[in-house]
């Protein structure tokens, strides 16, 4: 999954694609680097981010989607506002993906009609302030028995189970240490027999690990979405596209079984 952050302040990429062409251009770009999925949207969640209004956030993202679908772009819709997964279903997105496990009211709503597959993933609070303080008593299984619910809220209202992808959130509402939990337990996210997505492309979980800026980050990026595919994520949510791509054709050519040799 590659990111198109229509947004002049995201957290590794704000103000690149905030203008609509470019934004359509990067989609394609990912595309055609390998991405099976582009993710729009159109509202930073970046810890201390402050929500864009409704009708900016439309303006910004339903133009990207449009253009993208009309290219066969495979289209995931990354927002909390049940009016923008509405105008981006309407649009034709593949996805939507809620970083609020579609909590708002209206938000299972807006796609319990649709085809859709959709993405709930956990978050501890706000972005305004979730990493204020976040505090688990067990985060992993804290965090597991939300995307079940979530999941099972879900499926109640009609979006069907193989449509439905979970997600831990990194970042969301997490220190260092969590995040690490949460990355060692994916095995136990991935046996709740949904596909698990992580995204901790250039996040402060690669810097805290490296010591490298957000522009130094792609080399931590692309280890992390190799161990967390390895460790039972179906999907990446990642930046660099090309790199990560790269890596996982790699990845997957050298692990394959080799055939034993004939006797
Ligand atoms: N499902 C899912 N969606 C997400 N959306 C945004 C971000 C934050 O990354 P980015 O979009 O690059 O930054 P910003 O929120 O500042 O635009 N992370 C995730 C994630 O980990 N999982």
């Amino acid at each position: 999954m590659g990111v198109v952050n229509v947004t002049a302040d995201s957290f590794s990429d704000g103000g690149l694609f905030l203008e609509t062409t470019r934004a359509i251009d990067h989609g394609l770009r990912l595309r055609e680097e390998g991405a099976d999925l582009v993710d729009v949207g159109g509202e930073s969640t970046r810890p201390g981010a402050l929500p864009v209004p409704l009708d900016e956030e439309l303006r910004r993202v339903i133009p990207v989607v449009e253009a993208l679908v009309r290219e066969n772009v495979p289209v995931s819709v990354d927002t909390l506002k049940p009016e923008v997964m509405r105008a981006a279903l309407d649009a034709g997105c593949a996805m939507v993906n809620d970083v609020n496990g579609f909590r708002a009211p209206g938000a299972i709503e807006a796609v319990a009609a649709s085809k859709a597959a959709v993405c709930a993933m956990h978050m501890q609070g706000k972005p305004a302030t979730m990493q204020a303080d976040p505090r688990y008593g067990d985060v992993l299984a804290e965090v597991a028995a939300f995307l079940s619910e979530r999941a099972l809220a879900l499926e109640a209202a009609g979006v069907a189970r193989e449509s439905i992808v979970l997600d831990p959130g990194f970042g969301f509402g997490k220190t260092l240490e969590h995040n690490l939990a949460l990355f060692r337990g994916l095995p136990r996210l991935a046996a709740l027999g949904y596909p698990v997505l992580v995204g901790v492309s250039r996040k402060r979980l690669i810097g805290d690990l490296t010591g490298r800026p957000v522009a130094e980050r792609v080399a931590g990026s692309v280890a992390a979405a190799l161990l967390a595919v390895q460790n039972g994520a179906s999907l990446v949510r990642v930046h660099d596209v090309k790199e990560t791509v790269d890596a996982l054709r790699v990845w997957l050519g050298l692990n394959c079984p080799i055939a034993p040799p004939k006797k």
